[in-house]
């Protein structure tokens, strides 16, 4: 797998861990109630993001991913408890009355979406939606918007940008819908982008330089993205952190080259192990893991994996802690794997 990109940029951890965290998730949880059964989307879910810096949040579909960053902005249906802490810049998220979250959903903390055919409006051409979205967080008159969309398009780097402005969403490709989703998201200028799954549908070559430009923004705005992906690949390729979920909850979490290379958790393990190595080149999905994820209305006792793991014991009955075992890396598994057992895999 190619980690040469999360190799450089592991180099400026120590650097970058002086400044303070933008985001700060502690024991985040949430929970949907219906009739009686409840559903444990999130369990306890904790992290730092700082300025400038990209973290993946990987795992196969229904981990509690999309939950975890929905409930930040306050996104999540009525059935939805939320507990636990999500503060931004300091200011607490959680709990916190929608009219208020609503200064920050969209301008502060903004997020683009799998699907930018559905998100943007058929009816408007796109430079329109652009200037909306400006006018919308700033108090700029239309001229200046205009000209600021014009700009955007350039920075997303769309070809003929004066041109596309006047278009309308169904005469631009998928690949230039999405850059559109991001002109829109970055209107604002957001300190923090949410993008879930946000390449997917997109064909590789165009996820590639869509994540480019993400990375591009990043650096250049300071910008802290987290990247929601089933895509272990582009995490490896594009994110500075990973945090690996299952069932609701971090299972592993670690800078991306430390996690690539000294992979402990077996359910990362197996992931990693499903895929091929051709196509450990090519951003590839996560592969099918023999069974199925657990019911998040009920949980087996101890480790969730458990049903699925081949290195499980009668210990593992007794949920194992989410800890820091090595400096950086986190984990919650009894049975971690060792650097000469990955060796020799
Ligand atoms: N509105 C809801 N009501 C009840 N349960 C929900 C609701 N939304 C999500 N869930 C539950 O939360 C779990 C986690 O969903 P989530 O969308 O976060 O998963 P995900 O990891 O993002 O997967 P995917 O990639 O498929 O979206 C789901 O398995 C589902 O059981």
């Amino acid at each position: 797998m190619s980690i040469d990109r999360a190799t450089r940029t592991q180099e400026s951890t120590s650097e970058s861990s002086e400044t303070a965290p933008l985001l700060e998730v502690s024991d985040l949880r949430v929970r949907f109630s219906r009739r009686g059964r409840h559903v444990h989307a999130v369990n306890g879910l904790s992290y730092r993001l700082r300025p400038g810096r990209m973290l993946a949040i990987v795992g196969e579909s229904g981990s509690g991913k999309s939950v975890s960053v929905r409930s930040l902005m306050g996104l999540l249906p009525p059935t939805a408890q939320v507990s636990g802490s999500a503060r931004f810049d300091g200011v607490e998220l959680v709990g916190m009355p929608d009219k208020q979250l609503r200064r920050y959903r969209g301008a502060d903390i903004a997020m683009v979406f799998q699907d930018p055919a559905r998100s943007l409006n058929p009816t408007m051409r796109v430079g329109n939606q652009i200037t909306e979205a400006i006018r919308a967080h700033s108090d700029v008159d239309r001229a200046r918007a205009r000209e600021r969309a014009v700009e955007l398009l350039r920075l997303v780097r769309l070809a003929a940008p004066e041109q596309r402005f006047h278009e309308y969403p169904h005469q631009l490709s998928g690949g230039m819908r999405q850059r559109v989703m991001i002109a829109i998201a970055l209107g604002a200028e957001p300190r923090l982008l949410i993008a879930d799954e946000a390449t997917t549908s997109l064909d590789v070559t165009t996820q590639a330089q869509i994540m480019e430009l993400l990375l591009d923004l990043q650096e250049r705005l300071n910008m802290a993205v987290i990247l929601i992906s089933h895509d272990l690949g582009l995490a490896a390729s594009y994110a500075q952190d990973v945090i690996v979920m299952y069932a609701g909850r971090a299972v592993e979490r670690a800078a991306t080259a430390d996690l690539f290379e000294h992979v402990r958790m077996p359910y990362t393990r197996a992931l990693l192990g499903a895929i091929p190595v051709l196509e450990r080149q090519a951003h590839t999905l996560l592969p099918v893991i023999p069974g199925q994820p657990p019911d998040l209305g009920a949980l087996p006792q101890g480790c969730p994996f458990r049903p699925r793991c081949s290195e499980a014991t009668e210990r593992c009955s007794e949920e194992p802690p989410f800890a820091e075992h090595e400096p950086g890396h986190w984990w919650a598994c009894w049975h971690p794997a060792t650097d000469q057992e990955e060796a020799s895999a």
